[in-house]
């Protein structure tokens, strides 16, 4: 495909995202009926895609049109690609731009506009983040790509040698201060999964904020370690490179976990999946509760969900996390923790939600709380440990 195909791709996707339709589900529809497009190609038009999801209403602005065509307009004029270069209206290339076109954009005005932020969350946003000044510069970086971050599982490699053998295949990674075994990939990240290192469960995929958290978790030898929320295993599988003891995952949708098994096998853990039925009250010493949430403190990867993201969403987010801190709290045996985590900045999802369930369950203290800042290396982050009393 040309550039000017690729882009035409991506006008038609947004455009299909604009009607409603969830982003990977575009991106899947528009690739399957695109059996020329190689895997370079998907990869762009990809890339395209979710960098204008990522700034939707100021490339709209800069556009002149909130359609597929006047975000990537937008997206082009602000990487000062030549517009009448790319859209010649050549094969499979959009058309020129129209005189009305031509004058159509301007500068991004209103907050929600300069943030790429939806109206309804910036006061709580703003609120969460301590002030514009904090809420603008964590706006500004959930409008650009996010790092690719690997987890050196110390079990099998240190940092060094897990960058060595990166590097034999392709991929240059170097370490990151954010946390003690993480690894910012700088070059060639589409090579991580073929890798050898990868393969042999030196490292795994894992963002720099949500490995330092796990470093910080408190475990004993031997320890009864459950993830209630465990998903793809990524916090357990963090938690079981560092300490000896016997780990558990839940989740309340069994398939999410299906990944686990492999996963673990590579990374030379044991894992025990158990199911809803089979958790006994007041068993564990670590309950870990990752919950669902937001993701706000993630939207650079999955910019979708901020534009589908509506307060009526957030307030159910926020009972199910209710929910789970209530029945994850009954797990824990007299002595142990509950460790409360998200991926969001918003105050609604992580300390308000600690000061509803301490205030219900007076037993219960923090010890524990820590945000991790969306930053070059690592997203938004929040972890909570909480002990009886
Ligand atoms: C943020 S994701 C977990 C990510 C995972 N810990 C990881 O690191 O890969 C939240 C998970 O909570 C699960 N979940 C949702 N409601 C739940 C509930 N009531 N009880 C337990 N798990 C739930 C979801 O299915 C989802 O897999």
């Amino acid at each position: 495909m040309t550039p000017g195909a690729r882009v035409q791709a991506a006008i038609e996707i947004l455009d299909d995202i604009q009607g409603g339709t969830p982003a990977e589900r575009a991106i899947t529809g528009w690739a399957r009926r695109s059996r020329f497009a190689g895997s370079k190609d998907r990869a762009a038009v990809r890339d395209h895609v979710f960098q204008a999801l990522r700034c939707l209403r100021s490339y709209a602005c800069l556009g002149g049109a909130a359609t597929g065509r006047g975000v990537m307009i937008g997206a082009l004029g602000a990487a000062k690609v030549d517009l009448a270069g790319m859209f010649t209206g050549l094969g499979y290339a959009p058309s020129p731009l129209t005189a009305t076109e031509q004058d159509a954009g301007f500068d991004p005005r209103d907050a929600g506009d300069r943030m790429d932020l939806p109206d309804w969350i910036i006061p709580d946003f703003i609120s969460a983040l301590g002030g514009e000044a904090e809420a603008n510069r964590v706006a500004h970086l959930l409008q650009q790509r996010a790092p690719v971050m690997l987890r050196v599982n110390a079990r099998k490699a240190s940092v060094a040698q897990a960058a060595e053998l990166l590097a034999e295949n392709g991929v240059t990674a170097v370490p990151s201060s954010t946390a003690m075994h993480a690894l910012t990939v700088t070059d060639d990240a589409r090579r991580v999964a073929s890798s050898a290192a990868y393969l042999d469960g030196l490292v795994e995929l894992q963002d720099g904020s949500s490995q330092a958290a796990m470093e910080v978790l408190e475990i004993t030898p031997d320890a009864r370690v459950l993830d209630y929320c465990a998903g793809g295993g990524g916090k357990v599988l963090a938690l079981a490179a560092r300490a000896d003891a016997q780990w558990y995952a839940h989740d309340a949708l069994p398939q999410r976990l299906k990944d686990l098994p492999e996963r673990a096998r590579r990374a030379g853990v044991n894992v025990a999946i158990v199911g809803s039925d089979d958790l006994p009250d007041h068993d564990f010493d670590l309950v870990l509760c990752d919950v669902p949430c937001s993701g706000s403190g993630t939207w650079r990867r999955n910019p979708d969900a901020k534009w589908r993201l509506t307060s009526a969403d957030l307030e159910k987010l926020t009972a199910v996390q209710d929910q789970i801190l209530e029945r994850a709290s009954a797990l824990v045996r007299p002595g142990g923790c509950l460790a409360y985590a998200t991926c969001s900045v918003l105050r609604q999802e992580n300390e308000e939600r600690l000061e509803g369930f301490t205030a219900h369950n007076p037993m219960w203290r923090v010890t524990f709380q820590k945000r991790w800042p969306v930053s070059e290396a690592g997203d938004g982050f929040f972890l909570a440990q909480l002990k009886m009393a």
